[in-house]
């Protein structure tokens, strides 16, 4: 039967990218993406704001929600500081096979959790399945009508602590509004909008970056 796009992601990588080279990784995604296969990879250009907002936080606890493929994992994983840990949820078993492989390509296995779930079910438990107290990091890049319920679902388990840090992916395209209305609007979070472009494609996206006020 015929291969799928996340198949094919990764065949390109394993064959342009150098193993334990994240950069490669990146690249060789990208230029998959942008000449060959579009796929919902965050993309070079919102990746490059992410690169800024974890760099300038240096997390040690981050976590992300949908994996889908790992490439905005290994961007996230290769800024990370020696003993930082990502902790990853994916529910599809076949998209997280792929980032599996992607992760381990990268070389940053070390450094990376990926958990076969559904985020309403493990967020609940990161306290006493992974010893995580509060996170610094959360970047949300999974289907777009579960930002605002797992982001209070978070909340009310105590991982959010003063000062951490969600970033959000797709505001604009394809848009969260009742997500944006609450960490704009809410009395929780500080937030500001990044604006950019959907990944590989001229259409408006952008990034929301809202800070937990405890
Ligand atoms: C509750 C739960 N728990 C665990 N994993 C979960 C989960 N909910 C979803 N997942 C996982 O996360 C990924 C899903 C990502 C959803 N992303 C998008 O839909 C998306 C779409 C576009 C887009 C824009 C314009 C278009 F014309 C078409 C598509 C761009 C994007 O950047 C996107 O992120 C995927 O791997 C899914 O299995
Ligand atoms: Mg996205």
């Amino acid at each position: 039967t015929r291969s799928t796009r996340p198949q094919r992601l990764l065949k390109a990588v394993q064959k342009h990218a150098t193993r334990g080279d994240p950069q490669s990784v990146i690249s060789a995604i990208d230029h998959f993406c942008r000449h060959s296969e579009w796929a919902m990879n965050v993309g070079d250009e919102k990746g490059s704001i992410l690169d800024s907002v974890v760099s300038e936080l240096n997390p040690e606890k981050v976590l992300e929600l949908g994996t889908y493929c790992g490439y905005s994992t290994v961007r996230i994983a290769r800024l990370l500081p020696p003993g930082a840990r990502l902790i990853t949820l994916e529910f599809n078993a076949d998209y997280a096979a792929i980032a599996r492989q992607v992760i381990a390509w990268a070389g940053l296995e070390d450094k990376v959790q990926l958990v076969e779930g559904a985020s309403e079910d493990w967020i609940p438990r990161m306290k006493e399945h992974f010893g995580i107290e509060t996170f610094d990091f959360v970047f949300l890049d999974h289907w777009k009508d579960r930002y605002l319920p797992d982001t209070k679902l978070m909340e009310d388990c105590g991982l959010l602590r003063k000062g951490t840090v969600l970033l959000a992916d797709n505001v604009i395209c394809p848009g969260v509004p009742d997500y944006l209305e609450y960490v704009r609007n809410g009395l929780f979070y500080k937030s500001c909008y990044f604006k950019s472009h959907l990944e590989y494609t001229k259409a408006e996206d952008g990034l929301e970056k809202s800070v937990f006020l405890g």
